[in-house]
């Protein structure tokens, strides 16, 4: 749905050439939920800005289904562009318009027949269960029910894509889950693409199909979610899952122990428990859970466990291989640390 192939971007300041997006190429299939994370600076904006060309890549193509918006000449790209729906951090309502004039502008500025709009704006209202705020005006709204409006008036014209610009951001973490959760509804419903960006590593985990990372302009990682939190390679990836899953264990306490530490990773969660016991009673060593837990990413489970293995070191290794022949993911956790 969207081609995203060497984009580059570049802003010229009084003290040089800044790059804010350097040689990105990305793939979003439709109907997915694709999450950008990285931290402030990374590039997540321009990026995102330059999917809708509200910022001109320097250079490279963002090809949004099958057109090359970096080609098209104003007239087509406004055409374009009303297919590409964007909802913000702060919002961006009128504040002399009530909810429905928000959203009924719109549909307006799309050039949608008069007798049209209040059936469809009805129609948004109740896709984002706001039909009792029809007359009110932003100001006398909740922080999660003007992103709610923000939704409906992006969803005006039937995009095939939605933006979301830190859309969560703004909001406490029960009003992110409840946005997040009527994004995924959307999202289900109309098989709309979603691509956003954020700093907050659960709003990736709570609702997207698959991720990509950024660092000083570029993607370092990229992959489904869950392969990610599963397996992480880059250090910066590490310490964004870190914020949300806790696999530490106290530095104190790891110092204290003198066998071999171990995490140990199962894609399936409950089934791992079964490999660890197969492999405590196949091999002579034996194991001390330090940490356990099921996660579940994307509504599919993740057990985690953090083990020590007392044995020769033979012996760890030889249990270490079989438990990796039976698809866990295992990493040795160097001493002293
Ligand atoms: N209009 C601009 N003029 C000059 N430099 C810019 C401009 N916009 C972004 N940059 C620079 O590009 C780089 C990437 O910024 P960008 O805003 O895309 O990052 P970000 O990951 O979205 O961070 P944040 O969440 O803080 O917005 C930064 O070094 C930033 O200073």
């Amino acid at each position: 749905m969207i081609q995203i192939e060497k984009l580059t971007k570049t802003y010229t300041t009084k003290h040089g050439t800044v790059t804010g997006v350097d040689n990105v190429s990305l793939d979003i299939g439709k109907g997915e939920i694709f999450g950008i994370v990285g931290y402030s600076g990374a590039g997540k904006s321009s990026l995102i800005r330059c999917i809708n060309l509200l910022e001109r890549p320097t250079s490279g193509s963002v090809i949004v289904d099958g057109k090359d918006l970096t080609k098209l000449n104003g007239g087509q790209l406004r055409k374009a562009r009303l297919k590409i729906g964007m909802i913000f951090q702060h919002f961006y309502l009128i504040s002399q318009k009530t909810v429905y004039d928000n959203i009924a502008f719109a549909l307006r500025a799309a050039g949608t027949p008069p007798k049209s709009i209040s059936t469809r704006v009805e129609e948004l209202l109740e896709m984002v269960g706001l039909s009792d705020k029809r007359d009110v005006y932003p100001a006398q709204l909740s922080g999660g029910q003007k992103q709610r409006v923000g939704i409906a008036r992006a969803l005006a014209n039937n995009p095939a894509v939605l933006l979301c610009d830190e859309a969560t951001s703004a909001l406490d973490p029960n009003t992110t889950l409840s946005i997040l959760r009527l994004l995924k509804d959307i999202n289900r419903k109309l098989n709309i693409t979603i691509v956003l960006i954020t700093h907050e590593m659960n709003v990736v985990k709570e609702i997207c199909d698959r991720m990509a990372v950024m660092q000083e302009g570029r993607v370092i990682e990229e992959g489904q979610v869950y392969d990610i939190f599963a397996d992480p390679q880059k250090d910066l990836t590490k310490e964004f899952i870190s914020s949300v899953v806790s696999f530490n264990v106290p530095e104190h306490l790891l110092k204290e122990f003198t066998g071999t530490l171990v995490k140990v990773l199962f894609k399936g969660g409950v089934a791992g428990e079964s490999v660890i016991s197969d492999t405590l009673q196949n091999y002579p060593i034996k194991g001390n859970f330090l940490h356990g837990a099921i996660e579940y990413i994307q509504e599919r489970p993740l057990g985690i466990f953090i083990m020590e293995l007392k044995g020769t070191s033979s012996a760890v290794m030889d249990a270490l291989k079989y438990m990796e022949s039976r698809s866990a993911i295992v990493e040795v956790i160097p001493s002293g640390h």
